[in-house]
């Protein structure tokens, strides 16, 4: 059986087009730096030997026009993969928020199609462009099944006292405000790794998801107990273009000042975290402007790693011991600096980084940590497209 499925982030569009059950990707593609002239896709085909990879630069506009290009590659007539619609049976979707309805995978009807555009405003960089790629894939394979794949879903364990705010009850029952968590795919995909690697099905993880959006999540026994993210993917961590944590207080006073909440919604989502620092969203831009000098950029490079050294320290208490730290995602995989800056000073919890082996690259799973140090440092490529086909194969057939 052949599952597509798309992941759909705030600044990239990844697929993967997967042999199931047999979990083999046939073929993988990542677009990038979507709505810039700078836009990248890199499309690799993994049924030959070796595998072939398309590369093609430009402007983007936006998803549509990335899923756009995505469906001419499959069915390329020289090189796709896909010959007629319905060689794909089933498009796995990510959907950023499920809100408290969905906890698990979802065949996709009109109904999960409006509870999905509900959550539109809590999940503005997201959730519509999860709902235009169902459209396009609903048009583009209309005997295949949709089927969605919460964010949120695996922080539905999440214990009471830490998915609610301090609010008035009322806002809780009638409103359903409260913490919901994203990024759950990755971080139960990474967990489930270190779990196996570690040999430890009871290990307390802080698993550290780096890419444009930012969160943390304190997983004991495969369980998420606790995550930076909250109602929205706007709160925790410094990211991209959203700022994360801040005083609510700050809004209340931009109003005053004559911002309207849209343009309170947008400077927060779009014009914050690294963007509103430097002027640059994307760590490997930022990265280039310290070398030149910049000092803003290394201020902010700071706030970053200092805001994921204070959550390291809350998870470490929730979960009351500390078997390994995970880091995932573009800039968790890829940027050994910003792994050396977040773990230096965290002799307290044990945590020790060992600069060689954090300087070597790798594909695969590796621990990072000194030699003999009691908690690893595991940086983990994630797979959330592999986590989706997985979950939507079982969804249809008990494994
Ligand atoms: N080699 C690298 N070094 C540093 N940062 C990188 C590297 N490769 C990717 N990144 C960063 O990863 C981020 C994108 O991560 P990704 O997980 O793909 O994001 P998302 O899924 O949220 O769109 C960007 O900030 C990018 O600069
Ligand atoms: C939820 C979220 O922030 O996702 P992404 O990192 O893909 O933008
Ligand atoms: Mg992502």
């Amino acid at each position: 059986m052949y599952i597509l499925v798309i992941n759909a982030g705030s600044s990239s569009l990844k697929y993967q087009l997967f042999d199931m059950p047999s979990d083999k990707p046939l073929c993988t593609g990542l677009i990038e730096r979507i709505g810039t002239n700078e836009a990248l896709i890199r499309h690799k085909i993994l049924t030959t030997e070796p595998g072939l990879t398309i590369e093609r630069k430009g402007t983007i506009a936006d998803h549509a026009e990335g899923l756009e290009q995505m469906l001419q590659l499959l069915s390329d007539t020289e090189t796709g993969l896909i010959h007629s619609a319905d060689d794909i049976q089933v498009v796995g979707h990510r959907v950023v928020h499920g809100g408290e309805r969905f906890a698990k995978p979802t065949l996709i009807t009109p109904s999960v199609k409006e509870a999905i555009k509900v959550l539109f405003p809590l999940a503005p960089l997201h959730n519509p462009i999860n709902y235009q790629c169902i459209e396009i894939a609903e048009k583009t394979f209309p005997r295949a099944k949709q089927i969605a794949v919460f964010d949120t879903a695996f922080h539905q364990t999440l214990p009471a006292y830490a998915f609610r705010y301090a609010i008035p009850d009322t806002l809780y029952v009638h409103e359903g405000i409260r913490v919901y968590g994203f990024h759950g795919t990755s971080h139960k995909y990474v967990c489930g790794k270190a779990m196996t690697w570690l040999q430890k099905p009871d290990a307390k993880l802080i698993s550290i998801h780096l890419g444009n959006g930012c969160s943390m999540t304190a997983v004991r026994a495969g369980q998420s107990i606790d995550t930076s993210m909250g109602f929205s993917p706007l709160a925790g961590l410094v990211m991209g273009t959203r700022s994360g944590d801040i005083d609510p207080a700050i809004i209340f006073h931009l109003i005053s000042l004559g911002y309207s909440t849209d343009d309170v919604n947008t400077l927060l989502n779009k014009q914050s975290g690294m963007q509103g620092l430097t002027g640059l969203s994307d760590m490997r831009d930022i990265g280039k402007a310290v070398a030149a000098g910049n000092r803003s950029a290394e201020l902010a490079l700071e706030i970053y790693a200092y805001r994921i050294r204070k959550y390291i320290g809350a998870y470490a208490a929730v979960l009351n011991g500390l078997d390994a730290l995970i880091f995932t995602a573009g800039v968790g995989e890829n940027d050994s600096a910003m792994r050396e800056r977040i773990c230096s000073a965290l002799d307290v919890l044990n945590i020790h980084l060992d600069s060689s082996k954090n300087s070597a690259h790798s594909s695969e799973i590796r621990d990072v940590s000194r030699d003999q140090a009691t908690v690893k440092i595991l940086v983990i490529p994630t797979n959330e497209e592999l986590e989706i086909a997985v979950q939507s194969y079982e969804l249809l057939h008990e494994r």
